[in-house]
């Protein structure tokens, strides 16, 4: 069924980056299939409400490079491994949004023609021109960089209207709310506001390229159902990131 106060929406074409830490759900590793399930319920309402959606997703309930490369393992290897994780991520998210009946395709930054079709732009566009939802997996494909990055570069290559970060916090605060719970959520900021008072809800990486095609980043919290049809439809609580004048 259409949800036409999505249908309404202002945006034509989306990205959002799914928290690979929200796909543990209660746990503290890997995967728990009923949140899984949850959100690609959500992104199935989305989808059939007209919205073109794509969908980059994190590793980081399974494997960073960054924390391996503090335990000794060699910074880059562990990037490759924490690149692959978000393949699982994405294999698993897209047979939930198959199992919601959305038609997907997983295109991955690093060849694995068995499971994925590499990642071509022209391509990904006419899929989601189509209705499918695409999943970027792999990351950029380079060491060094986050899915945040991922995220923003492949929103920027969609030419998507806005880049939703749904996460484990509600918003972006002045310090990080789970270290400093006094800390004050802001409702919109501008990029430059997010690098200069280093607020590391992403990376810098990621801002500077959506402040490069003035790409709009919505911050909320993914973990409850309905949480991206309503942050979609500029409801409950969450940041924006937009240029200022
Ligand atoms: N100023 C801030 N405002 C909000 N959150 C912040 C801030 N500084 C740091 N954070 C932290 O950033 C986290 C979100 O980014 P992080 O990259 O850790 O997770 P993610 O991208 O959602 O997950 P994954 O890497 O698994 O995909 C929040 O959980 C929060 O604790
Ligand atoms: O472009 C990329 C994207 C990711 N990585 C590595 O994968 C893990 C998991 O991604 P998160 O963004 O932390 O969820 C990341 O820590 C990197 O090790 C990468 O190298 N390049």
């Amino acid at each position: 069924m259409t949800d036409t106060t999505i249908a309404n929406s202002q945006y034509r074409r989306v990205l959002l980056k799914v928290s690979g830490e929200a796909l543990m759900g209660q746990g503290s590793f890997g995967i728990e299939p009923g949140m899984v399930e949850m959100i690609a319920d959500d992104i199935a309402a989305v989808s059939r409400s007209g919205v073109q959606v794509c969908l980059v997703i994190g590793g980081g309930n399974i494997f960073r490079g960054v924390a391996a490369a503090a335990k000794g393992m060699d910074r880059t290897q562990g990037d490759y491994a924490g690149m692959l994780a978000t393949v699982i991520n994405a294999l698993m998210m897209q047979n939930a949004l198959e199992r919601a009946g959305i038609d997907t395709r997983v295109m991955s930054a690093i060849q694995m023609s068995a499971i994925a079709e590499p990642y071509i732009r022209r391509r990904a566009v006419r899929h989601m021109e189509k209705g499918r939802v695409v999943i970027f997996a792999a990351g950029t494909g380079n060491p060094f960089f986050t899915t945040d990055t991922a995220a923003a570069l492949r929103a920027n290559e969609m030419e998507c209207d806005v880049l939703f970060k749904g996460t484990q916090v509600d918003g972006v605060y002045s310090a990080d709310p789970r270290r400093h719970p006094d800390a004050q959520r802001y409702d919109s900021l501008s990029y430059q506001d997010v690098l200069a008072r280093q607020l590391n809800v992403m990376d810098a990486a990621a801002i500077s390229l959506a402040r490069e095609n003035a790409l709009p980043i919505v911050v909320f919290d993914i973990h409850s159902a309905g949480a991206f049809p309503k942050v979609l439809r500029g409801e409950g609580r969450f940041t924006k990131i937009i240029e200022t004048k």
